[in-house]
């Protein structure tokens, strides 16, 4: 038996037409379009390819995309300034500063300077604690893609026993989180875990958050199961070439033998993460405008 693949750029493109209609709506509404500041400090190649598809996918949803580089010695002081100049700045309704940072800078720091009305990404602490409690806030992309997969495959999650290995502030413990307020019996796993593979055998949903590569045999994996694998590792490839590939934390080809569905690397999760952050970005700037929640965009 074969795994039913969730296409994570198609469902990334029926999102991100989603939300150009809402910021058509918004544009149109306040005579101007929601706005989305990207952050990059220093010169890391990797993160100059993120930045740049960001602001590409901004233009195409009718965002008006804000990208400031700074140099890799920059100070704390620096950050801290650009990020209280963009929270004052009116046409800008998201910030997102580009993680990690380079050692010098404090990111908890940096993150907790941005206005929490603006934290597209859902790190400011306030936003983490709106999550923890339930109430409406702004959640990390990552996970919430990964919530909108889910859904779209299985409806109601109630009652299922979802695994989340891995538990960043990024994205476990705010998907462990979202699961849990969708009624999903939920455990966290994390690399003190002891005997993982039998907390994984539990799993109807697993989530794989490691950053390890092909870290989660397909042999653990309850038979039937829905996978998502959030890892995006970067390995030389075995084939030999001196070539490197992109795979996940999930051995994706013993995998698919047994799991119900399951998300591909790359082509799962990475495309609705920057869909998410658009999505975050219009709802931002109609709550700040004191609009009400668009429908469309709530999942
Ligand atoms: N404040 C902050 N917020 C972030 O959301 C954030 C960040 N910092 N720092 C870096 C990571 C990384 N990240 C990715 C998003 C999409 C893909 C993505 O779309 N990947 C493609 C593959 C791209 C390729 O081929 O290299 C895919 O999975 O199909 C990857 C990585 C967001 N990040």
């Amino acid at each position: 038996m074969s795994a039913d693949l969730i296409d994570g750029k198609a469902h990334a493109a029926a999102l991100r037409a989603q939300v150009a209609a809402a910021g058509a709506r918004f544009n149109a509404e306040r005579g101007r379009p929601a706005g989305l500041a990207v952050v990059l400090v220093g010169e890391d190649a990797a993160s100059r390819v993120y930045v740049a598809s960001k602001a590409r996918a901004t233009l195409e949803a009718g965002m008006q995309s804000f990208t400031h580089r700074l140099p890799a010695g920059a100070t704390q002081e620096e950050v801290l300034e650009l990020v209280v100049r963009l929270n004052a700045d009116e046409a800008v309704d998201g910030i997102l500063v580009q993680l990690p940072l380079p050692p010098q800078i404090d990111e908890t720091a940096v993150i907790c300077a941005i206005d929490p009305d603006k934290d597209v990404d859902g790190f400011h602490v306030n936003n983490a604690g709106r999550l923890a409690v339930g109430q409406d806030g702004l959640v990390p992309c990552t996970p919430l893609g990964c919530l909108m997969l889910l859904r779209a495959r299985h409806g109601s999650l109630a009652g299922l026993r979802a695994v989340v290995v891995g538990r960043s502030n990024i994205v476990g413990k705010p998907m462990a989180r979202l699961l849990l307020a969708q009624d999903c019996t939920v455990t966290m796993a994390h690399s003190r875990t002891r005997d993982l593979q039998a907390v994984v055998r539990e799993a109807d949903i697993l989530v794989a958050a490691i950053g390890r590569p092909l870290a989660i045999p397909g042999a653990w994996i309850k038979p039937g199961a829905t996978v998502i694998d959030v890892g995006i590792n970067r390995i030389e490839d075995p084939a030999g070439s001196g070539k490197t590939r992109l795979v996940g934390d999930i051995d994706f080809d013993s995998a698919v033998q047994v799991a119900g569905a399951i998300t591909p690397v790359p082509g799962g999760v990475g495309p609705m993460t920057i869909a998410v952050l658009l999505r975050n970005t219009v709802v931002a700037a109609r709550r700040r405008a004191g609009l009400g929640a668009d429908a469309i965009l709530c999942p």
